[in-house]
């Protein structure tokens, strides 16, 4: 079971991940501002510069950075190399710039019964808004969290919660660590990270967001998240209404599988983060949660079928059915590859109506789940401009 949350993503139709393109910078422009009264003051940013290394275990070794994200700060263990490759390929405006958030946020943190703290709506959110944005309090190389002996990680781990901000040590150290007993720094992480790919072949990390760490589970969430990682260095995670909330409504991103069964859904926020999951959909009916299990089956079944560029089976009605059975799941949040499969499948059948309706939807659903810029989007409005000079136009017809 992986430690932490999977952005999602990944299809069969995603090209590698380009080069990760961010820079470091040593200095930023001065900015200055003229009072009538006072002299010129030149306010220097931060100055986003990766630090270290601070000691090491094995071949990972603590780097900090505490100007990144306009001086609010982060700490990473992880190797060498990785270090170097964001040296070299953070751009300026990414290392230095703190994501943009409105003023006021759109919830409140506040305790709901049964989970702890959670986030609650304060304004109606449509879907496609951004709820927020952050940048990682802590990177940690998948391989230390995983491969190492607990009490080899933890003074690294401490002296990297230590090196933080003050504000943002403060906010790491306030989550919500499931497991009571043992190392706090490791029960916080167990809690609340997210898989990050920062590229290449030794990509593999978590991060860990405090903020987002607020959000609750829900099997049919109202919210979808990225991590902009392997295309670009912010770094940021991105949380975004996936349907209208009313003030008032719990904020809830999934932390499983959009097409895991209710058992195993259960077992697995059971055994990952020690809670019994008690969302509408889980609290079904036994015959409404089996009906409800057994569509999630059929979307499993349609989408291996589609997947097969040489199964004669594939009709429009199949697609139909697939989109349908999304709908009524209300996987409303977990659509855009499934889309962007009836998309190709559509065109392959020549149906050309179908084909650009359902990659301009997949287009849409492409940038809630995964953020704009991915190939996918470019490939899927390119087909819903040009379906028939798209490479898959009538692939299956034509054999
Ligand atoms: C990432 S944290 C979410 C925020 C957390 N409630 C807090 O107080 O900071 C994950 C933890 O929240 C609780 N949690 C999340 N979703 C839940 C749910 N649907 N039902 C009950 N507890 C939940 C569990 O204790 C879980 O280990």
């Amino acid at each position: 079971v992986p430690l932490g949350l999977q952005s999602p993503g990944a299809c069969l139709w995603r090209p590698p991940p380009p080069q990760l393109s961010c820079g470091l910078t040593e200095l930023d422009e001065p900015r200055i501002s003229l009072t009538v009264t006072e002299k010129p003051k030149i306010q220097r940013r931060p100055v986003s510069r990766w630090q270290g290394p601070h000691g090491c275990v094995g071949e990972f070794c603590l780097f900090v950075n505490p100007g990144f994200a306009n001086g609010r700060g982060i700490v990473a263990i992880t190797t060498k190399q990785t270090i170097e490759n964001l040296k070299a390929n953070l751009k300026e405006k990414s290392s230095t710039a703190a994501p943009a958030n409105p003023a006021t946020p759109s919830f409140t943190v506040t305790s709901i019964k049964n989970k702890g703290l959670g986030l609650v709506a304060n304004t109606t959110l449509h879907r496609g808004d951004t709820i927020m944005t952050q940048t990682p309090a802590i990177l940690v190389h998948r391989n230390f969290l995983e491969r190492l002996p607990p009490t080899k990680q933890h003074a690294l781990l401490d002296d990297a919660i230590a090196r933080l901000p003050a504000p943002l040590r403060a906010s790491f150290l306030a989550q919500m660590g499931h497991v009571e007993a043992g190392h706090k720094i490791t029960a916080i992480l167990a809690t609340n990270t997210f898989q990050m790919n920062l590229g290449g072949p030794d990509g593999h990390h978590y991060g860990n967001f405090p903020e987002v760490s607020r959000f609750n589970h829900d099997c049919r969430p109202n919210a979808a998240f990225h991590i902009a990682a392997d295309r670009d260095s912010s770094l940021t995670h991105t949380t975004t209404a996936v349907r209208a909330i009313q003030p008032g409504e719990e904020l809830t991103i999934s932390y499983l599988g959009a097409l895991e069964p209710r058992a195993a859904r259960q077992l697995r926020a059971h055994h990952a983060w020690g809670f019994d999951c008690a969302c509408a959909q889980c609290r079904l009916p036994s015959a409404a949660a089996a009906a409800s299990d057994a569509r999630l089956g059929e979307i499993a079944d349609i989408e291996t079928e589609l997947a097969d560029v040489r199964s004669e089976r594939v009709t429009p009605a199949m697609l139909r059915r697939l989109a349908g059975l999304y709908e009524v799941e209300r996987l409303e949040g977990s659509v855009a590859s499934a889309y962007t499969l009836i998309a190709l499948n559509s065109n392959m059948l020549g149906e050309e109506e179908m084909a650009r309706e359902f990659a301009a939807r997949a287009v849409e659903a492409l940038v809630i789940e995964n953020g704009s810029g991915s190939g996918d989007e470019d490939a899927m409005r390119a087909l819903a401009e040009r379906p028939r000079e798209h490479f898959t136009w009538r692939r299956r017809v034509v054999g």
